[in-house]
């Protein structure tokens, strides 16, 4: 399935039909499922849009791959159709953004397989792979101080657990080939440029290189990945620059002619999509709302990633060390503020899931088809028709959902930890399905409530949530977010916020913006508010005591298993 929009940018016609010269700046986003292009004037605004689906392979529970050849030509597809019509010498800058998958190259930049069937295509091993939780407990156990910087405990979805498992269980096959290990934003300006050179942000923040002390020696040499610090790093990144710094001479001819923009265009150092998100959201004006933080710093806004994951992006002008919660990394995101990242691994996942492993999904697909709507639309009005005269959020007074089904990364950092349902009737029709929907998405919004209290109990102070990514285009999900967490929720004027993002980087690559503060000033921008439901805080309070209760007794229900 491909889709591509172009739209009109604030009351212009199409795009190079202006009067002024413009600026414009391409964004490459890499999600989990899927890969996006926009091309974005100066002043933020989506000219045109296309995206194109990417392969995953999942060759056994918990092994997740893809290839970087699949994402590169990808990539190819969607920037040349939203660069179709324009005149590609008014094209200034390109940035890239992805997931932090980890990529694997031969000594020749070659893919190598991350795989037992020796698949080279293959050679991805993803984010949400969970194949190193024995090597993640052994680096945990060794409570180096680089621990600190990630919530006091390594997640198995970080590269250095990935890499041991490499090396333990492919060594001939792929440990002892490789010539380079990329984090997939990198990998990405790389095949752009031909310029190695890492982003700070994908070392910082999976890797565990410090912005201030560079790599720590003693952690690889502990955990059994000496051969790094023998060869000064080359395998993994000697050479780290700010995301948004130009790279070498831009755009290589080779990469020019696959992606159909000029040669020599600034390319910048990327950024993992989440933080991506970040840039595109978090530096909108806000006047003129009402908005609590309009008063306040930066640092009361909280942008929520919500696409397969969820990622929830704090910042702070000095560091705080939030158990189970990322970070604090320093300029990974906005350069000279600190970030603390929580999150939580499957939200996109976890709704698809429910709703398509129920028995009322063939008949749920059918009706929605029948009337042109999304399956999440027709849920949505079926559950503003079964709900009466309630808030819809009260259907799920006796269900309740536990959202941890592949572990909990933030803040119980337990990656042992599995999903719940309470409440289960006989029942299997589509009412039952869309309140199934509903709990779901409800259980997700608590986990954000979850966060937020552990970032506040440890210094931080947010007013404000700002949310993008593709479930930010379900009015339900949205709703529910600022209900339960009891705070406005500011979407961005463009839906596609993280290829903003992207644009953030390219922009600031070619020299229009001083400073990616003064990029994301300028081109992002808020779209609408939603208010939190103040008159139904009770209900949700309970139910979050509930949803606390939940995970206590997953705790004691292992507990008596393992007992003698
Ligand atoms: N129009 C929509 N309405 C409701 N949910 C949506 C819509 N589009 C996407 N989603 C949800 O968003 C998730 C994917 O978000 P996306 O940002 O595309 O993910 P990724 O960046 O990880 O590829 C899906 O799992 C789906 O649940
Ligand atoms: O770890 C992350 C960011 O640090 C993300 O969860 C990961 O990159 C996947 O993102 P998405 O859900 O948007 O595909």
């Amino acid at each position: 399935m491909m889709g591509e929009q172009t739209r009109e940018g604030g009351g212009t016609t199409m795009p190079g039909r202006d009067q002024e010269p413009r600026s414009y700046y391409v964004g490459v986003d890499v999600g989990t499922g899927s890969v996006r292009a926009a091309l974005v004037d100066q002043r933020g605004i989506l000219l045109a849009f296309a995206d194109q689906p990417i392969n995953q392979w999942e060759p056994q529970f918990n092994h997740h791959e893809q290839s970087s050849e699949d994402i590169w030509a990808a990539c190819c597809v969607v920037t040349k159709q939203v660069v179709q019509g324009i005149d590609v010498n008014q094209i200034r800058g390109l940035g890239f953004d992805a997931t932090c998958s980890l990529v694997v190259l031969d000594k020749q930049f070659r893919p190598l397989p991350v795989n037992h069937e020796g698949d080279p295509h293959r050679n991805i091993i993803m984010w949400l792979d969970h194949r190193a939780v024995s090597q993640v407990h052994r680096i945990n156990e060794t409570k180096h101080s680089v621990l600190q910087c990630v919530g006091g405990v390594m997640s198995v979805e970080m590269q250095a657990p990935k890499l041991l498992w490499l090396k333990e269980n492919m060594r001939e096959t792929c440990w002892d080939k490789a010539g380079h290990f990329f984090d997939l934003p990198d990998f990405l300006s790389w095949k752009a440029t031909g310029v190695s050179a890492r982003s700070l942000c994908s070392l910082v923040c999976k890797w565990t290189y410090s912005a201030e002390k560079g790599w720590d020696d003693s952690f690889w040499k502990m955990i059994g990945l000496e051969d790094f610090v023998a060869d000064n790093y080359s395998k993994i990144g000697n050479q780290v620059l700010p995301p948004g710094a130009s790279l070498g001479h831009g755009l290589t001819p080779e990469a020019a002619k696959d992606l159909g923009l000029p040669a020599g265009i600034a390319v910048a150092a990327s950024l993992i999509d989440a933080h991506a998100g970040g840039l595109g959201v978090i530096g909108a004006d806000v006047r003129g709302y009402g908005l609590a933080c309009e008063g306040q710093p930066v640092t009361s806004r909280l942008a929520v990633i919500c696409g397969t994951s969820s990622c929830h992006m704090g910042i702070s002008k000095d560091p705080i060390f939030v158990p189970g919660v990322w970070g604090p990394y320093f300029s990974a995101m906005v350069p000279g503020f600190w970030l603390n990242e929580g999150g939580q691994s499957v939200t996109g996942k976890l709704i698809d899931h429910m709703v398509q492993g129920h028995a009322a999904f063939p008949e749920l697909q059918a009706k929605a088809t029948a009337r042109c709507q999304s399956v999440y639309a027709y849920l949505n009005s079926h559950l503003d028709l079964i709900k009466k005269a309630r808030p819809v959020g009260f259907l799920t007074v006796d269900l309740h959902v536990w959202p941890d089904f592949h572990g909990n990364r933030s803040p119980l950092a337990d990656l042992t930890l599995k999903g719940m349902v309470t409440g289960l009737k006989l029942s299997q029709d589509l009412d039952d399905l869309a309140i199934l929907y509903l709990a779901t998405v409800q259980a997700i919004a608590f986990g954000t409530r979850l966060i937020i209290e552990a970032m506040e109990a440890a210094g931080h102070s947010i007013s404000t949530l700002f949310l993008c990514g593709g479930l930010s285009k379900n009015p339900l999900f949205v709703q529910m977010h600022a209900d339960i967490t009891g705070m406005p929720v500011v979407l961005s004027q463009e839906v596609e916020s993280v290829l903003v993002g992207a644009a953030i980087l390219g922009a600031c690559a070619s020299g229009d913006f001083a400073s990616v503060q003064e990029a994301m000033a300028r081109m992002s921008k808020v779209g609408k508010v939603v208010l939190p439901r103040l008159e139904d805080k009770r209900y949700y309070d309970k139910k979050y005591q509930v949803f606390l209760k939940l995970v206590e007794h997953q705790k004691e229900y292992a507990a008596i298993m393992k007992g003698d």
